[in-house]
């Protein structure tokens, strides 16, 4: 079932009758593995990665393959980027006639094979014909069996951490987001991350009523005052110091705050800059510091990321006017 319904305007509402956001299961959740009785095999020429540059769960993936190496190897993973602009028929590879003119475009779908599809729901549709869900990236596709191994990006970055170690360079092999000893610790942060901060801001933004939007977004601000605890030792990543999966699932919801959710989604009882200086610092680390600094800030693009906001949910921003602010997008380091 959809948890989404639509206005007569066309426009979407993705909020049930109570007022409140709730984001659908997703429904593909295999694994490309190397275990010798597995469906999706690790292998050149067969799997693709179609993102949005906009999403920061498909951002999520982006990342996590820039981190392991595995976009230095050809045709191992390419990455196919939608539209930014999120129209009535889902994400696009071409620019929707109606609204015109609008969003940043992607690179096309040049998926051998599958070139004359025009939107990501022809994909979703190709692996299972009665599919009738909202139709989300990430999507991993497999070109042999010409089906979607997982949609779930916290599935998929758990198995890019390891699925093509055999063809990363050496120093990649060695990069592990999820390490052994330190899983309980990132599965919990992540459970309370994703609920009221990756999700918060959601449902803060999707609300529909006032009771809603607050009962989201209190719990929101409480979490990135918790984060702001966390940090305050000066550490440069949550845990251990060592670069974890739950960096980059934050990450990807800390860099969207100060451009998009703070106004587009009314989260704004303090800016990232001017209220949250640990978290401001640990941000722009990830983002400009080191030798991981590529794989954060090459996969952000704030010109996407705002266009998309601001023009695919006419519920809330009917003008689909994109806010100039904030200058710059991201500070650059103390
Ligand atoms: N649980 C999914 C959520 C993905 C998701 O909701 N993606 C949004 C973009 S931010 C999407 O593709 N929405 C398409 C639509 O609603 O039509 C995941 O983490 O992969």
């Amino acid at each position: 079932m959809s948890a989404s319904q639509e206005y007569k305007d066309g426009s979407m509402s993705f909020a049930g009758k109570d007022g409140h956001y709730r984001r659908q299961v997703s429904s593909f959740r295999d694994a490309i593995s190397g275990e010798a009785d597995a469906k999706f095999k690790p292998e050149r020429n067969r799997y693709h990665l179609i993102a949005a540059l906009a999403c920061p769960w498909a951002h999520r993936a982006l990342i996590v393959r820039s981190l392991k190496g595995i976009d230095k190897v050809p045709d191992l993973l390419p990455v196919t980027i939608v539209d930014s602009l999120l129209g009535s028929e889902g994400w696009s590879f071409v620019p929707y006639d109606e609204p015109a003119g609008l969003g940043v475009p992607g690179t096309g779908n040049h998926i051998p094979g599958h070139e004359n599809k025009k939107r990501i729901r022809e994909f979703y549709l190709a692996a299972e014909p009665n599919y009738s869900q909202r139709c989300t990236v990430p999507v991993i596709w497999d070109n042999k069996l010409n089906t979607i191994v997982n949609n779930e990006s916290s599935e998929v970055i758990r198995m890019l951490n390891h699925c093509f170690d055999d063809f990363v360079e050496p120093q990649f092999k060695s990069i592990d987001l999820y390490p052994q000893e330190l899983r309980a610790e990132i599965d919990g942060i992540n459970e309370w991350v994703y609920n009221t901060v990756n999700n918060g801001v959601y449902k803060s933004g999707f609300a529909t009523t006032q009771q809603a939007y607050e009962e989201n977004v209190k719990p929101l601000f409480e979490s990135l005052d918790r984060l702001e605890k966390i940090l305050s030792d000066g550490r440069e990543f949550l845990l251990a110091g060592k670069l974890t999966e739950a960096d980059v699932r934050l990450f990807t919801t800390i860099v969207r705050f100060d451009p998009v959710y703070v106004g587009h989604f009314k989260c704004n009882f303090d800016t990232i800059r001017r209220g949250y200086p640990q978290l401001h610092r640990w941000l722009r680390n990830l983002y400009w510091k080191g030798p991981n600094s590529a794989a954060f800030k090459d996969t952000t693009d704030f010109e996407s990321i705002k266009a998309h906001y601001y023009q695919s949910h006419p519920q809330i921003n009917p003008t689909r006017v994109v806010p100039k602010g904030p200058i710059p997008s991201i500070l650059p380091l103390d």
